[in-house]
This record gives structure tokens, sequence and C-alpha cells, in this order.
């Protein structure tokens, strides 16, 4: 992401820059009268010096978890940057993250109002926008009720125990053979391309009902683009903290809303198809069950939060967006690694091999005797860390952590990547080693490690998709190890090196698949 803020300035004339230096000092000092006053017994926040209208822009730079975890080192768990002329408080540190999620959840459960957010979901998503506690709240609910109920009931095929494992198990079986059909026709293929529709339409199943072929133009149009998706919405995107910056042409901003566009007249054509044939005696997925609910809701006189339909129904927005960008980074990492590291490789497929077969494809039920493939997984999240922070917090009040003050309405970012490279939480945290979360036994997975790894956030704003994150990134994860060997492109070495944003992805790249059963 360019945070090149000094390159957009072009030639200027002395007046002019004499006005700009007058109008620089003056806000500065204005800043520093503005400064809050520290309630007794609290101190002010550490961290480095800002500069006039740009605050820590040039030090943040373009790799913010790196550059934000290095300050950890300087001013500790807690501490202040300027983006901008904004404050930003940064927690770092698990014990304190957990304090502030957890403990003082209510006081950091809000979302500041960044320019960038009202173009999600049109301004109404309930991940991003600032909605009112009580508007939040019930429309969390809402959410969390839909993906209960459409991903654990029974399917239409009983040899699987929920809709959620049965849409897996065929999504995955058939990116099975896709891999393998486009690496025989074009000799290889990129892991993000093809993982993205497969997790989508597993999604889209819940959602909608529906499924999409893997050339689907209109489907393919946004969910491939979602890199500059995440480059916007990732912690730190300049236009969100220097306003001038909103009026200057910038291409990323562009195909942001190019993004937002697309995804929301793509969403709203089949939830107007939902309504038309909407049937209350047959509710047939998540878009149709808060249809339903408002339908209810008009009835209910005593209901004490005013809803509008457009926020209840708009809820399934948020649920597709979240629900296939994450996992597909997920899978397209975890691909990835695979090939980086082919003796890991070659031991999670004898895993697969002695506890499961290569007969029948692997379930949920097969989990607990798949410890290095959890470990994987556990290592992937850590090592990736691919939402390096979670989606930016806000005070809902003046508060303390640490003896420091944080007044109310400060944007706070939570640096998760630091908690997953502490190196006082974590041997060696650099290096990629699923057998870190093995017990000595060597075929059982600690408990006690697993949990201190932080990629769903944690308190009242915590992913309410954790599971079924978690349930298709391992099931994925089993079909393609079962199924396929995975290799380098010969002349196309791999970069491990993240891209930053909201989820940070790999670089795109070339690979082959080969079926296993032929070997
Ligand atoms: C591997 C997969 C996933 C990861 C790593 C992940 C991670 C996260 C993180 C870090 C947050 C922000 C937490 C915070 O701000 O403190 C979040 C929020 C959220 N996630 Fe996920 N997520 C995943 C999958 C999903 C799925 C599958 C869904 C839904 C189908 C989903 C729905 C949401 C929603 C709606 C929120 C906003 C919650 C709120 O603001 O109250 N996520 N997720």
């Amino acid at each position: 992401m360019a945070l090149m803020i000094l390159p957009l300035v072009g030639p200027v004339s002395v007046s002019e820059s004499l006005l700009a230096m007058a109008t620089v000092c003056i806000v500065y000092l204005l800043m520093r009268l503005l400064r809050s006053d520290i309630p007794e017994g609290l101190q002010r926040l550490p961290g480095p010096k800002p500069l006039p209208i740009i605050g820590n822009v040039l030090e943040v730079g373009a790799n913010p978890h790196l550059s934000l975890t290095a300050m950890s080192e300087r001013f500790g768990q807690v501490y202040q940057i300027q983006i901008g002329m904004r404050p930003v408080v940064v927690l770092n540190g698990s014990e304190t993250i957990r304090q502030a999620l957890i403990k003082q959840g209510e006081e950091f459960a809000s979302r500041p109002d960044l320019y960038s957010f009202q173009f999600i979901n049109n301004g109404k998503s309930l991940a991003f926008s600032s909605d009112q506690a009580g508007v939040w709240r019930t429309r969390r609910k809402l959410a969390m009720n839909a993906l209960r109920s459409f991903s654990t009931i029974k399917g239409s095929d009983l040899g699987y125990s929920c809709v959620l494992e049965e849409h897996v198990c065929k999504e995955g079986e058939y990116l099975v053979k896709q891999l393998s059909n486009v690496t025989e026709a074009s000799g290889s293929f990129d892991p993000f391309r093809h993982i993205v529709v497969s997790v989508a339409n597993v999604i889209c199943g819940m959602c909608f009902g529906r499924r999409y072929n893997h050339d689907d133009q209109e489907l393919l149009s946004f969910v491939n683009l979602s890199d500059e998706f995440g480059q916007v919405a990732g912690s730190g995107n300049p236009a969100d903290f220097i306003p001038f910056l909103r009026f200057l042409p910038s291409r990323t901003m562009k195909t942001f809303m190019d993004i937002n566009d697309r995804f929301n007249v793509f969403v709203q054509k089949i939830v107007t198809e939902h309504y038309r044939t909407f049937d209350k005696n047959n509710i047939r997925d998540i878009t149709d069950s808060l249809i339903d609910h408002c339908e209810d809701r008009k009835l209910d006189e005593n209901s004490n939060v005013q809803v509008s339909d457009e926020k209840i129904v708009g809820i399934v927005n948020d649920l597709f967006g979240a629900g296939f960008d994450t996992i597909s980074t997920a899978l397209s990492w975890a691909v990835v690694y695979l090939v980086a590291y082919p003796e890991i490789q070659e031991k999670l497929h004898q895993e697969m091999k002695d506890s499961v077969g290569l007969e029948r494809t692997p379930l949920l039920s097969d989990k607990a005797n798949l410890p290095l493939l959890e470990a994987f997984i556990l290592e992937l999240f850590r090592h990736s860390s691919f939402l390096p922070f979670t989606i930016p917090h806000c005070t809902t009040k003046d508060t303390a952590l640490n003896g420091y003050f944080i007044p109310k309405d400060t944007c706070v970012f939570i640096n998760q990547w630091q908690v997953n490279h502490d190196p006082a939480l974590w041997k060696d945290p650099s290096s990629f080693s699923p057998e870190r979360f093995l017990n000595a036994d060597g075929v059982t997975v600690n408990k006690m490690d697993a949990e201190k790894v932080m990629v769903f956030g944690m308190g009242k704003r915590h992913c309410i998709g954790e599971a079924i994150g978690r349930t298709e990134v391992f099931l994925f994860l089993a079909i393609l190890v079962q199924k396929l060997r995975f290799h380098e492109l010969p002349g196309h070495p791999l970069d491990l090196t993240p891209e930053y944003g909201l989820t940070m992805k790999h670089k795109r790249c070339q690979l082959r698949a080969s079926l296993r059963v032929q070997e």
C-alpha cells in the first residue's frame, strides 16, 4: 500500500509555501493546546513524536505490522501514534489485549468512523460501521443465529454430520479435479484464483442457496480482486486519517469503490429475487431467514431496538464478504506452505494415509486422529498472521489501560501479528514449525499453546465465523492433502513475503498439482 505522501505534492510558489507552513504551525499549536488533560494517577501514553499534518505516517510505512511491532519494543505494549492528524492507540502483548478486549470489553467494543468504511455495504456493514451499541448487538445476534442454523442443520445427504460438512466435502472434491485438470491443460495454476471460487460457493450455498461455476464471470469479477479491498480496509489506510488525500486521485481507492459497487449489485440482485419468491413456509437459506425476521418483527410492537429492514437483510452482505476472503486467504497460504516445505507435505499425507486411508473423503470426525494437520493449521495461522490487525476498534468512553489514559472515541489497533511473533510466547517465532504445537507424545495437540494463537480477535467483537472458518480450513485442507501433491513450477521460485492489507496475501504465484492416486 502506498503511504507515499510527499511525492503527491507538486511544484509550489514561495507564497504558497509560506502559507502552507503557517497553516501547519497553527494546526500543530492547536493540536498541542487541545491535548486532553490526564486524570490524576494516570500517565500520558508514550509513543514516537509526530510530524505536523502527517503524524507518524512515514515511520509506520508500508508494513505496519512490522513497524508497529518494532515500536512496541521501544514504547511498551500500549502506546500512541498519530496517523495524519488522528491519534491511534496500538495494543500489543497477549495479556494487555486480553485485558482491553475481554476484561474491559465494553470500553473497547466500538468501531471508528473511518472514511473508507462508508463504502463497505453502503455504510451499513455490521463489521465496519459505527452503529450504536444496541443496533450492533441486535444485528450481531441475528447474524450468529442465522450462521449457526444454516451450518449445523442436516443437508440432503445423510452421510454428512451437517450441511456445512456436505458443502465443503463436495466443493473440496470438485476443487481437486479442477486443480489437476488445470495443471494438465495449462501446466500450472494460481492457487488463490481457484480456491476462492470453491470457498465462495460454500458461503453462497448457506447465504443464497446456490453455487457458481469456476468460470462464472460475475462472481470472478470481484472475488479475485479482494487484494485491493484488503489494502484499503486494512489498518493504516492514509485516506482514512489524512482528509485531503480523499480528494487526490488514487487507483487503489477507485478499485476499492468499484469492488464494493460490484459486490453490492451482485448481492442486491439475489436479495431482490429472494423477496420475489419468498415463502414463509419454506425458508431456503440465510437470506430468507433474515427476510422472515423482518416480517415477524413488524408484528412485535414491543421490540425496543429499532433496526431497519435494510440493515437486517444487509447482514447477508457481511456474512458473504467475510465468509470467502478470510478462508480463501488461509487456504491459499496453506498450499504455498505445503510447497515451500515438501517434507511437511509428505508427513501430512502419510498421517492421512494411516488414519483415514485414501479411499473415502476425510470428515470432521477424523480431526482427533489428524494431530499433525491440526498443528499445521495452527502454525499457518500463527506464522502467516494473515489478519495482522483486527478491524480497528474505538473506545466507547474515557478509560485506562496499564496505567495510561485513553480518551473516549480513540481509534485502537489490535496487533495480532505481534502476539503471534512475540519471543516471550514462542521459541524461534520466525521459523515455520507445526511440531511446536504437538505435545511430547507427538500425537496430541497442546491446547494451551493452541489458544495463544490470535487470528479471530477476542471479546465482544470477536469473529462470529470462527467455528465455520476452522471447519472449512480443516476439511478443504484434509481433502487437498489426501488427493494431491503440490509442486513448485520450475523457474518460478516461491516468495513468502506477505503483501500488507486487512488480510495479507502471499504474492500471486503459479504452482502444479498431481493426483496422488496416479503415482
Ligand atoms: C479463517 C477465517 C476467518 C478469520 C481468520 C477471521 C477473523 C476475523 C477477525 C480478526 C475479525 C475482527 C475482530 C475484531 O475486530 O476484533 C473478524 C470479524 C468478523 N468476522 Fe471473521 N474471520 C474468519 C472467517 C469468518 C467467516 C467464515 C465469517 C462469516 C461467515 C466471518 C464473519 C465475521 C464478522 C461478521 C465479523 C465482524 C464482527 C463484529 O464486528 O461484531 N468471519 N473476523
